[in-house]
């Protein structure tokens, strides 16, 4: 293959630079004007797909379906029809994000290397489009790397996006006892009449049916089936409306089949007379919503469970009709979309089996294959019936032993031919419908009458990032961001019947809230209260754009490691910036709603989670690595802490301390905790410690008291405390299943909040108190560096070795303070880090900027030594 043959004609096709692309549900769909070179390397894909399947047809669909007229998109097709495997997506991805031109053609290269893949074998791929004008240059773009490749290309020109998995089906099997039908247009539509003919035994449709083709390709080629279509023999009247594709700007404007299901009413503009059966195709075909205007009610519309439903009732009986109840299984494949009364219709009714599967067709084609008979259908009215070989060799085989088995036996045979294997097409799936109902004799209240729905309600929400959003359970719970989904239960708790979920869309940068509950009421207030939680958290998260890819990762950070002077992240030097987030365990500053945790006499409650995930996205947004927080670790004396008393353990504590934890793991920014503060606030601290051994002490009294010094020597005291430690350390999130001590995110903890003795600066924080606390940490926590948070550098401690890092305050800012500590800290080839500094000035003291520029120049003169500055507190937020 040449190289510079593909180089030369990609320079032709570019994509726009910094733009990401993905291959997503519906293939790559944009503004048709981004389009050009994402067709251009679809084409090399499909060749190297071609060829990785012995040189079979791939197909490939310029559609963006029910989207406005100005968009587009590209999407591949595997040899039998179905969509592409999924492994490939990626490999689209991958090809069209390729930054160069010469990168592009490395990876197809490199791709084709690692599959193994002959570029010098044959290849071919088909190619279909929409009416939509802009498709005729992407198919130019398509043909161009389909020349460059040497692949053989036939372009079908206009085709509904189920016509051309036809013939891709078609092209594949000609000549092969699974030959699924002549490859041509003309084929498609005498497969489909012969099969309609024969489904219906000589029945009768009954009435007019009118259909909205969007304005789009389906118009056109049902007008070509009409043609050749037999009216008298079966007895249906078409009337196509909405079927004008000159003027390319009204495709799918106030009509079609996705207007229909999400505004949920008629098009405008013709109207349907109270009485008269109307469908709606969308821009390409593949989906159909029916419906009719009751005289007495109004609008009532037969979506995708409606088709569904109908299809699994007719078959079931045709199935027990012809003998065959126990020998195929008929399952019914939903998505979450489903309304609630349909599957219950389905399960208890029907007595069917349901299984619920993610949005989007491949993952209902996948499933339906797991039946004999698979009936799926996306509410959204894209579906099919997909019949086993095994059941269509039963329907032409097995003897019948009744003239009744025998007409269920050809109709069933008939509906397998009628029905489009490969995908779901509006087409074929509205002759099917006007099949069953003249079978039935029913009318549309028939049909509509079979069960109720349940009133719901689908509502699209902007987000920054929609990846954030991810589900498990089919896309019924939301796992990420972690607590979205319990907000959500909260509120479905509150209504009577209901059911709501969120999901990030997969065709959109939006995420879609779904609800549904007993009234009409309940579910538009459920999924508006829903939409709030989905965009809240989705906003807490956009402060941060920098956030996003920690996010997705999910992985665990690197532990930081000490090197001599230095801190270190996977061999990286790393440094340590940020805030001082004292609050995010207990807070002090707000008053919570009544029934919340709260301790009036301190004033103290938990902080919201969200409250918390702002402080992480922010940090991070700010270029911040890491926050170092006195309440995750100071946590005693007060009802709320995790000891309100000695031994005592709170549970109820650890909720947002593990949230904490959790999302500041997520948001990749670092935590370091003190154990203990020197003062007698409202988390607790020495003085609580002191108190329980019967040491009557308080700070505002006895802060020079000698007994002060009882907390560092008192072998009880120093016991209970390791006991703390101990509770903490050991204590395992619910969020992450990591216990604190395993936990990297955790990087450091630190003895205490500027411990000092009787006399204030006196730095009288016994050496041995410290070592003693850090060997004990250090046991039960290895991977984690050690802070001595003496307040200032005592000169006696620096020959501890189990201290990582010794620590200085300054109010005010002192330069010659600063540079002394460092001198002393490095000397003893230590990590210097100034916790907390006054950065308003308040105290005095040397010029921020000063001081600033002197830390700098120290750093970046002695290598070997890590300062950074920690900015001061955060209370606000
Ligand atoms: C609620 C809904 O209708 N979602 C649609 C829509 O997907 P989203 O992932 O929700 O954007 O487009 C898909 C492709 O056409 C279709 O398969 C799916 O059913």
């Amino acid at each position: 293959m040449d190289r510079e043959a593909i180089i030369t004609a990609s320079t032709q096709h570019n994509i726009i630079p910094g733009r990401v692309y993905k291959y997503g549900t519906a293939g790559f769909r944009m503004s048709a004007d981004l389009l050009d070179g994402v067709t251009f390397r679809v084409g090399l894909l499909a060749a190297l797909r071609s060829r990785k399947l012995n040189g079979q047809a791939i197909g490939v669909m310029i559609t963006a379906s029910h989207n406005p007229a100005v968009d587009n998109g590209v999407k591949i097709v595997d040899p039998l029809g179905d969509m592409l495997e999924q492994e490939w997506e990626a490999y689209a991805t991958n090809l069209v994000n390729a930054p160069s031109h010469g990168e592009l053609v490395e990876y197809f290269i490199k791709l084709a290397d690692t599959l193994k893949i002959d570029l010098a074998s044959p290849g071919k791929v088909i190619v279909g489009r929409d009416t939509r004008p802009s498709g005729i240059t992407l198919v130019t773009a398509l043909a161009d790397s389909l020349a460059a490749t040497n692949t053989t290309f036939v372009d079908y020109k206009i085709l509904t996006t189920p016509q051309l998995h036809y013939l891709t089906r078609c092209v594949n099997t000609a000549g092969t006892p699974g030959a699924y039908g002549e490859v041509s247009e003309a084929g498609y539509y005498s497969k489909l009449l012969e099969a309609f003919y024969r489904a219906l035994r000589g029945r009768k449709v009954s009435g007019g049916l009118t259909v909205d083709c969007a304005n789009g390709v389906g118009g056109p080629k049902l007008n070509e089936l009409l043609k050749r279509h037999d009216a008298q023999k079966t007895g249906l009247q078409v009337k196509v409306i909405n079927d004008d594709v000159l003027r390319p700007e009204i495709l799918n404007l106030d009509c079609g089949a996705d207007f229909v299901k999400t505004r949920q009413r008629a098009p405008p503009n013709p109207k349907p007379a109270p009485g008269e059966r109307w469908c709606s195709l969308d821009g390409d075909a593949d989906r159909l919503i029916y419906y009719w205007v009751d005289p007495d009610t109004g609008f009532f519309m037969l979506d995708g469970d409606r088709i569904a439903t109908l299809a699994a009732s007719f078959i079931a009986d045709l199935s027990r009709s012809a003998g065959l109840e126990h020998q195929l299984r008929i399952g019914v494949i939903q998505t979450a979309y489903a309304n609630g009364a349909s599957t219950k219709y389905i399960e208890q009714h029907l007595q069917l089996p349901v299984v619920c599967t993610p949005t989007g067709v491949k993952h209902l084609h996948h499933a339906a294959c797991s039946f004999d008979i698979g009936v799926y259908f996306e509410a959204n009215g894209h579906g099919t019936v997909l019949f086993s070989p095994t059941a269509v060799q039963t329907f032409k085989t097995k003897e019948p032993q009744s003239p009744a088995q025998k007409d269920a036996l050809d109709i069933l045979s008939a509906l397998a031919d009628l029905i489009n294997q490969t995908v779901g097409d509006a087409i074929s799936d509205m002759l099917m419908v006007e099949v069953i109902l003249a079978h039935k004799a029913w009318t549309m209240k028939d049909w509509a009458l079979t069960y109720k729905d349940l009133p719901n309600r689908l509502v699209r929400v902007e987000v920054g990032n929609k990846d954030l959003f991810q589900t498990t359970d089919a896309e019924r719970k939301l796992s990420h961001p972690v607590g979205c989904q319990d907000e959500i239960d909260k509120e479905v708790k509150k209504y009577t019947a209901a059911r709501s979920f969120a999901r990030a869309s997969g065709t959109e940068n939006a995420c879609r809230v779904y609800a549904e509950a007993a009234t009409r009421s309940e579910a538009d207030e459920l999924a508006n209260k829903v939409a709030v939680i989905v965009l809240c958290l989705s906003l807490l998260a956009a402060t941060s754009t920098l956030a996003v890819p920690s996010l997705l990762k999910q992985t665990r950070l690197s532990p930081v490691v000490r090197q001599g002077s230095k801190l270190l992240v996977d061999g990286k030097q790393w440094k340590s910036v940020g805030p001082n987030v004292y609050w995010l365990g207990l807070d002090e500053n707000v008053t919570p709603p009544a029934g919340e945790p709260y301790d009036p006499s301190t004033k103290s409650s938990y902080p919201t989670k969200e409250r918390v995930t702002e402080v992480m996205a922010v940090v991070n947004a700010l270029g911040g690595t890491m926050i170092r927080t006195h309440t995750l670790g100071v946590s005693t004396g007060n009802p709320l802490s995790i000891w309100p008393k000695q031994g005592v353990v709170n549970e109820e504590a650890f909720n947002i301390i593990d949230w904490a934890v959790y999302q500041a793991g997520l948001y990749g920014v670092r935590l370091l905790v003190p154990l203990v503060d020197n003062y007698d606030y409202y988390h607790g601290g020495k003085y609580n410690f002191l108190r329980w051994a019967g040491f009557d002490l308080t700070q505002a009294r006895d802060s020079n008291n000698p007994q002060i010094q009882q907390f560092y020597t008192n072998a009880t005291i120093v016991s209970a405390f390791k006991d703390y430690i101990k509770t903490l350390l050991t204590h395992r999130n619910q969020y992450n299943n990591l216990t604190y001590a395993e936990d990297p995110t955790i990087f450091a903890y630190e003895t205490g909040n500027e411990l000092l003795g009787p006399v204030w600066g006196d730095m009288n924080c016994p050496a041995d108190w410290v070592r003693d606390i850090a060997k004990y940490v250090k046991g039960l926590a290895p991977n984690k560096l050690f802070f001595d948070g003496t307040y200032g550098i005592n000169k006696t401690h620096l020959s501890i070795e189990e201290v990582d890092v010794f620590s200085d305050h300054f109010y005010p800012t002192n330069n010659a303070k600063l540079q002394a500590g460092i001198k002393a800290v490095e000397g003893a080839g230590r990590v210097y880090f100034a916790g907390e500094y006054d950065w308003v000035g308040q105290s005095g003291g040397d010029s921020l900027e000063s001081f600033f520029s002197d830390s700098r120049e120290q750093s970046r003169s002695r290598r070997r030594h890590f300062l950074e500055l920690i900015w001061e507190e955060w209370p606000g937020l």
